[in-house]
């Protein structure tokens, strides 16, 4: 049976980092719905996320997205996250919003657009270095939409020679996260489609180059687990950028449309080392939230992570190995779905407790007004939101 102190220990110390992005005005094609108390600067989306924090004692590190999170100090941005408890994570870089970018950009065509879209990738580095961010956390919106449109290897080869160009930048300690996506914005191929080319291409790059699993970037019934299984067999899963979905990439919150995947997401990350900060896996959330109020939405998806993992560090692997040697399917199965079957809301809510933090985040931070009072001095300026 599970240790239960070194569960609690593994839960206490868990680390999600959430989206600047996602305390911004987003929506689809169709409609941005701008909501009330919705940051207009970088710091107000800062001050958002220590709040998250604050509430769930497990999320002191927020992706910065550029140019939508552009500042004229990166050193002094650091200071003010720091004050708040909070630390700058990923640096996520945008070539997908330039009209320059219509046929691509590390894999346009141009080789000036490639440059423009490097140096855009370059800046971002330097931006690591001011901030102490480790990660550059890259996803390309390149692809065709039409058969014949452009050369599938030639895109490669571009895309290839703009990743080592980034590669060898890198400063000391710092990584090159390669996200994937099937599909969207691009309609036939995408550069970065699948696990396999981002691997390959980090395979090729160097040991700092790892794969970015974003739960809602592949095809329907793929089975994501197992590959966070292979990838951390083979030490190349740098991150997750966590949501969920029922159709494409709709980026709703982790754990709502389907915990029994994150469940088993997360059994695989905990029984293979990946909860170990040595193994450096970044648990990020990429999310949108259109039409729910945004920092209780960000809130309850950190607690829906938080579920998923007490839940996966339940499994009896003891139990589960003897099964699985045995060869009796039934009860391998049976000691995973004990533990998914297991309500671990009383555990997490002690663990909060025994941390002086409020059994029910979301409750609690309803309770404190914190939403109303953002509505209320949040007044004038621009919304922050995609592009602004
Ligand atoms: O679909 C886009 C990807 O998920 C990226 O991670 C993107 O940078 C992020 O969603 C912000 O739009
Ligand atoms: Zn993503
Ligand atoms: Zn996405």
């Amino acid at each position: 049976m599970p240790d239960i102190a070194a569960v609690k220990a593994a839960l206490t110390a868990q680390r999600i980092e959430t989206p600047s992005w996602g305390y911004g005005n987003s929506g689809t094609r169709f409609k941005v719905f701008a909501q009330a108390g919705v940051p207009r600067t970088v710091r107000e989306k800062l001050d958002d996320a220590a709040a998250v924090h604050e509430f769930t004692g497990v999320a002191p590190q927020v992706s910065l997205h550029i140019p939508w999170d552009r500042t004229d100090d990166y050193a002094a941005l650091a200071a003010y996250a720091k004050e708040r408890g909070l630390e700058l994570g990923a640096i996520n870089s945008n070539t997908f919003q330039d009209d320059s970018y219509r046929l691509g950009s590390v894999c346009h065509p141009d080789a000036a657009v490639r440059r423009k879209a490097v140096d855009h990738l370059l800046d971002c580095v330097d931006i690591m270095d001011a901030t102490g961010s480790r990660d550059l956390k890259l996803w390309f919106a390149d692809g065709t939409n039409y058969p014949g449109q452009d050369d599938v290897v030639g895109r490669q080869d571009r895309l290839a020679e703009s990743l080592s160009t980034v590669y060898e930048r890198l400063g000391e300690g710092q990584r090159l996260l390669l996200e994937y996506k099937l599909f969207e914005p691009a309609f036939y191929t995408t550069d970065v489609p699948d696990w396999g080319t981002s691997y390959a291409h980090c395979l090729r790059l160097g040991p700092r180059a790892k794969v970015v699993v974003d739960t809602g970037h592949h095809a329907p019934g793929t089975n994501i687990e197992f590959i966070v299984a292979f990838l951390l067999r083979e030490g190349r899963l740098g991150a997750f950028d966590f949501n969920s979905r029922f159709y494409a990439d709709d980026d709703l919150m982790v754990g709502s449309a389907d915990p029994f995947q994150l469940f088993r997401i997360m059994h695989e990350v905990a029984k293979n080392g990946g909860l170990a900060p040595e193994t450096r896996v970044a648990f990020m959330l990429d999310q949108c939230h259109n039409i729910e109020a945004k920092v209780p939405a960000v809130i309850r998806s950190v607690m829906n992570v938080q579920e998923a993992t007490a839940k996966a560090l339940l499994v009896d692997l003891d139990a589960l190995g003897a099964a699985q040697r045995g060869g009796d399917v039934l009860a391998a199965n049976a000691v995973l779905m004990d533990a998914y079957n297991t309500d671990v809301r009383p555990l997490l809510a002690e663990i909060r407790e025994e941390r002086g933090l409020a059994p029910d985040p979301v409750a609690a931070y309803l309770a404190s007004g914190r939403q109303e009072r953002i509505a209320a001095e949040r007044v004038g300026g621009e919304q922050a939101g995609w592009g602004a």
